[in-house]
């Protein structure tokens, strides 16, 4: 889904399966317990459990309550009341209407988080055709009323006044694999977040959680088959130790730079500015040109606070995950950013080329997103690694494509012997106010493997969707449309 760290997009065209990774545990069976308390059955309600193996089926009839649990667990209390089409939450019966003014202990379930959620919406039985139509009602949820008030997410999803409120009795209920409630997402997400210093989230326009199946990491996760070089391998500098901040490894001398662009063209230019305007900022030169960055290493002589460290030492500014009104979580940060300052680095895990081809066949057939970023600097990259997202990844996994961006990837090695793997990191190409979304080109490598044909359609900013299609054929590219809603949108972004 994303570009790569130097030219091209994996090629999806020819990847053949995926090995999934799963951070999230089997669910396990949902256990239902019904108790029959009143004397006016005159209504039967239909419930299915399903377990990996087998489905029960129940007809109880009505007042009934409900409970269900979840890795034992109780999730939900229902109670369906004498009144024809009245069914509601809690341990006791309320009407809809003091149901819905009922502070937080009443929340609403929400749209999508899963079978649980979509049941109580009503969501499951449309989508298993089981049913002609569901009643709406509300859960109560120990875990929501504790949350709610500390949570990040300022604006609970709020549901009942204006919703549809279908007529007819229910007649069957369907229940999937387990999933949690939105509370219970946002729990869980909030608990993976907090293993990152200084990385919020927020969601201010509805109760969605991004994905459980992520593992927040600070560290890039070494998969099967890729190799590091080691230590041993890695030479350092021998600049002067109490060179300082402002001076850092001397001019012309270091060796860190030896392997750099300027070095090549006759001076050693420090990456990152001294200034007192700007200190630790990547220089246009680098900026702009794009330039492979090399940084003093563990093998230095000179200190951590020498200027050629910069990536290395991590984020430093705070950052916030949100989600936005069209293309899923977005990123910002929480305070001005300075031209060529550093943001973050993409983390995931390192794999091979090979197995980012089975699992990038496999998102192309379940038509998901992909997070891959090729590290294909020096090497070719059916050679090369990959590194990987979508299941791990730190925050700015979740940054967006824009055709009209804030912020850019370099590239930063600390070992000179490890032609394969390096640090991706993000930089502002602009002052940045606080709260604007943070944004990369996804295309712009795309658009240096594009040739001469292609770069008259490049340059008309709207790609047609036959170019698009003649594309994704030819290259493997495939392209999204673009919400970006930039002044220069091309209309599609690669990926
Ligand atoms: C690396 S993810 C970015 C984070 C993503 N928004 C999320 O919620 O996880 C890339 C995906 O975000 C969405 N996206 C990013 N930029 C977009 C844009 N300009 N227009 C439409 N969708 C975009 C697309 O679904 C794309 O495949």
């Amino acid at each position: 889904m994303l570009p790569t760290s130097q030219t091209s997009s994996l090629d999806h065209s020819k990847q053949p399966g995926e090995t999934p990774i799963s951070l999230q545990p089997q669910p396990s069976p949902i256990f239902i317990q019904r108790t029959l308390s009143g004397a006016r059955p005159h209504e039967t309600l239909d419930i299915r459990t399903k377990s990996s193996s087998s489905t029960v089926s129940q007809s109880i009839s009505k007042p009934y309550q409900l409970s269900l649990n979840f890795n034992k667990r109780r999730i939900i209390d229902l109670t369906l009341s004498d009144d024809e089409d009245e069914l509601i939450s809690g341990p006791h019966k309320k009407s809809r209407s003091s149901s819905q003014s009922t502070e937080s202990i009443v929340e609403p379930l929400g749209k999508s988080n899963g079978a649980i959620s979509q049941v109580a919406a009503g969501k499951a039985i449309k989508s298993h055709e089981t049913a002609s139509a569901s009643r709406p009602f509300h859960f109560a949820s120990k875990s929501t009323k504790v949350r709610e008030k500390d949570s990040v997410f300022p604006s609970p999803y709020s549901w009942g006044a204006s919703s549809p409120r279908p007529t007819s009795a229910v007649s069957a209920v369907k229940i999937g694999p387990p999933q949690p409630s939105p509370a219970i997402c946002r729990e869980t997400f909030l608990r993976n977040l907090s293993v990152l210093r200084g990385v919020t989230i927020v969601n201010t326009l509805d109760d969605s959680s991004p994905p459980l199946d992520f593992k927040f990491i600070e560290e890039n996760v070494i998969g099967k088959g890729v190799h590091r070089a080691t230590d041993e391998f890695m030479s350092g500098c021998t600049c002067r130790k109490d060179n300082g901040r402002q001076i850092g490894c001397e001019y012309l001398a270091c060796e860190c730079l030896e392997d750099s662009i300027t070095a090549k063209e006759g001076k050693k230019m420090f990456p990152y500015s001294a200034a007192s305007k700007d200190p630790g900022c990547l220089r246009s030169f680098y900026l702009e040109g794009g330039f492979h960055i090399f940084e003093c290493n563990k093998k230095c002589n000179c200190e951590s606070n020498c200027k050629n460290r910069v990536v290395q030492h991590g984020r430093t500014v705070p950052l916030e995950i949100f989600k936005t009104s069209n293309r899923g979580w977005g990123l910002r940060c929480k305070v001005n950013l300075k031209t060529g300052q550093f943001i973050d680095t993409y983390r995931g895990e390192i794999i091979t080329h090979e197995e980012a081809e089975r699992r990038g066949a496999k998102r192309r057939r379940d038509d998901q997103d992909n997070y891959f970023f090729d590290l294909d600097r020096w090497e070719d990259e059916s050679e090369g690694y990959v590194c990987d997202g979508m299941y791990m990844g730190g925050p700015t996994r979740f940054m967006n494509h824009s055709c009209d961006s804030n912020c850019r990837q370099m590239t930063v090695s600390y070992n000179h012997a490890d032609v394969n793997i390096y640090d991706l990191a993000f930089f502002a190409t602009e002052p940045i106010p606080a709260g604007t979304e943070l944004t990369f080109d996804y295309s712009a490598s795309v658009d240096e493997d594009l040739d001469d044909e292609d770069e008259d359609v490049e340059q008309s900013w709207v790609i047609s969707e036959k170019k698009a299609q003649e594309l994704e054929k030819r290259k493997g590219y495939r392209p999204s449309r673009c919400l970006c809603g930039a002044w220069n949108c091309r209309g599609y972004f690669f990926t």
